[in-house]
């Protein structure tokens, strides 16, 4: 068999999990692919990979061919730092203006039209921007920008802007963690190749251990990717979370949930859980 492929967001959100393989410090038994996560989520309903991140909110619509991988995500319980809606004005005005949405997204566009309609309960007029185009490409009101581009944003963003961190938001409104991403895999490929994936599922874990006991390489390696200070990027991976604790899993089915009722996603999602070392696998049913 040809090595599987193993997707992750093209962002330094990955780093924490992925630093160690670049460095080839820990190797998995796969080729590594990098993309934006609305084109890993279409590689993967195309069958292009065999592992990746995926957007949280694109699980809702491919569950049937989805097993999540246990202990891995990209969340944050309280800010994030790197998904948010910058506005020209305060959102309580934002009724009727436009607002631009990022053509690279899944989960903060759901996010973002949740907290609007759900939490501000205010109606704005949503379009996508292509996506080579700037933020602020045909000038909307606000616009919603996730990953690197987010974090530069905000942090070269001169006074004035209104940011509307979505990780905090969510925190704010209910309470809870918010999982913007999952590592899945097909269950096709976890029953064919259990052995290879337990082998890439282990590098993984492996390497986010490297990344918590190794901050300051992290922090090396953003810095060269973005130029963002040492400090903003210190705190940016104090804020990012790569876990998937039974808590990320509840929070994450009351987003099913709450998307469910706002009718942004079909109700009653079942998520599956790959069973670590065997074929078993877990299922957890959303309201
Ligand atoms: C925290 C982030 O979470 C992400 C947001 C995603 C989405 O909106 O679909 C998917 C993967 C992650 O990259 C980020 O982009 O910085």
């Amino acid at each position: 068999m040809e090595l599987p492929r193993l997707g992750y967001v093209s962002y330094i959100n990955c780093l924490p999990v992925f630093c160690a393989m670049q460095e080839g410090l820990v190797k998995v038994p796969a080729r590594l692919c990098s993309h934006h996560p609305s084109r890993l989520n279409s590689m993967f309903r195309e069958g292009l990979l065999d592992v990746t991140a995926i957007s949280s909110i694109e699980y809702t619509r491919q569950p049937e061919n989805c097993l999540v991988l246990p202990d891995l995500s990209i969340a944050s319980d309280g800010p994030v730092r790197s998904v948010a809606m910058v506005s020209r004005v305060p959102v309580e005005l934002l009724a009727g203006r436009t607002v631009s949405l990022t053509p690279h997204s899944a989960t903060s566009v759901m996010l973002l039209k949740l907290l609007l309609h759900k939490f501000y309960n205010i109606k704005v007029d949503f379009f996508t921007r292509p996506p080579a185009a700037s933020v602020w490409w045909d000038q909307p009101d606000a616009a919603l920008v996730i990953g690197d581009e987010a974090l530069q944003e905000i942090n070269q963003a001169g006074g004035g802007l209104h940011v509307y961190d979505l990780g905090a938001e969510w925190k704010r409104w209910t309470g809870r963690p918010m999982v913007f991403a999952l590592w899945v895999t097909t269950r096709d490929f976890a029953q064919k190749y259990p052995e290879q994936l337990t082998a890439i599922w282990r590098g993984m874990l492996t390497a986010k251990k490297w990344g918590l006991k190794n901050p300051e390489k992290l922090v090396a390696r953003a810095k060269s990717a973005t130029e963002l200070s040492e400090e903003v990027l210190t705190d940016y991976f104090k804020c990012l979370q790569h876990d998937l604790s039974w808590h990320h899993i509840d929070s994450l089915m009351y987003f099913y949930h709450c998307a469910a009722e706002c009718g942004l996603v079909k109700p009653a999602v079942a998520l599956h859980i790959w069973g670590k070392e065997n074929d078993r696998f877990y299922r957890v049913q959303s309201a």
